[in-house]
């Protein structure tokens, strides 16, 4: 457990990644924001954040946060910070991380770390609060935060908040990421994103013909080593990108087809394979420490 050892007290708590399986943007809102559509998919892969609660109201990040992210800063900090006022709770608590996830690969790494202190916090200070009212306050953190704190794959609509869950078949995914570190507000900003897409439907996406995302276009033309990513990953299926980028994934139905892909890649493209999850494993995490 990586310096945060249960008999001194610390728990660990799963915040798993995500992918977004197609992602269209529909409008743009008067506050800033983007309506869009997208496919939730969380997987069997991601972070692990620790908590040991205190009684003085003091919290406080303990050990290496995520590379270059002040303890201000940190979405675990601030999702506890933003936790403790909500509820006036008087306790407060250590927190670390071992980081798995990428950031700025468009795998919500910071947004699961968010909505993972939101649960588990809940469950250690006792307050109660249901699971609207959680996924309430995660959205005040970030847009992908109720998605994590609900632990459902779902279709979204909003901002990614209004979310229906859905019941997704296995899946392996071939995941890469170039690397190529992706400013999510300035895409949203880039004048070639197209913001007026025709609507998707839940069927339509079933049906398998809904694969796209708004940012892929945008980013293979302005990265040439995005543009490298897709050519190479073509050779074993269609790829796909994540969010707003700039990793990308291919999906399997069985884990020997996914294994037999990455095994024809080649190795500088620095690929893995993970599973898609039938829920978030924070959900188990909760249900386990009851
Ligand atoms: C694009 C997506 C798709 O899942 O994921 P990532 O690529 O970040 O993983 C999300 O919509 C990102 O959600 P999240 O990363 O939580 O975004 P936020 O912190 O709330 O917003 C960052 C900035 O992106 C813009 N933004 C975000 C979401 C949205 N629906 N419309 C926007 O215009 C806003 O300019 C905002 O200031
Ligand atoms: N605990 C955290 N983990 C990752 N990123 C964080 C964290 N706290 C704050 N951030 C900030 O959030 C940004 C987005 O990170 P992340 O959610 O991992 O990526 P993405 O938007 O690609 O899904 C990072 O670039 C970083 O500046």
């Amino acid at each position: 457990m990586t310096g945060f050892a249960a008999d001194a007290g610390w728990s660990a708590w799963p915040a798993p990644a995500k992918l977004n399986l197609f992602l269209r943007i529909t409008g743009r809102r008067d506050d800033g924001y983007h309506d869009l559509q997208t496919v939730f998919r969380l997987l069997e892969w991601g972070d692990t954040v620790y908590l040991r609660a205190r009684n003085d109201g003091i919290i406080r990040r303990v050990g290496p946060g995520a590379d270059g992210v002040t303890e201000a800063d940190d979405l675990l900090i601030r999702a506890a910070k933003y936790l403790q006022s909500s509820a006036k709770c008087a306790q407060g608590a250590h927190i670390g991380i071992e980081k798995c996830i990428p950031m700025g690969g468009g795998f919500g790494g910071g947004s699961s770390d968010a909505a993972t202190v939101l649960v588990a916090l809940n469950q250690l200070w006792q307050l109660h609060l249901g699971v609207d009212r959680l996924a309430e306050l995660g959205l005040a953190l970030g847009a992908d935060v109720p998605v994590f704190v609900r632990g459902h794959n779902a279709w979204a609509e909003g901002v990614g908040e209004q979310l229906t869950v859905m019941s997704l078949p296995p899946a392996w995914y071939v995941l890469v990421n170039p690397g190529v570190h992706a400013a999510t507000a300035s895409l949203f900003q880039s004048p070639d994103l197209t913001r007026d897409a025709r609507p998707a439907t839940i069927a339509g996406f079933l049906s398998g013909n809904v694969l796209d995302n708004a940012f892929e276009p945008v980013l293979r033309r302005c990265e040439p080593a995005i543009e490298a990513m897709f050519a190479a990953l073509s050779s074993i299926g269609t790829p796909r990108l994540t969010g707003s980028g700039s990793a990308c994934f291919v999906e399997f139905a069985t884990r020997e087809a996914a294994e037999a892909a990455l095994a024809a890649l080649p190795s500088s493209l620095h690929a893995w394979l993970v599973r898609g999850a039938d829920r978030s494993p924070l959900l188990d995490a909760v249900g386990q420490f009851r």
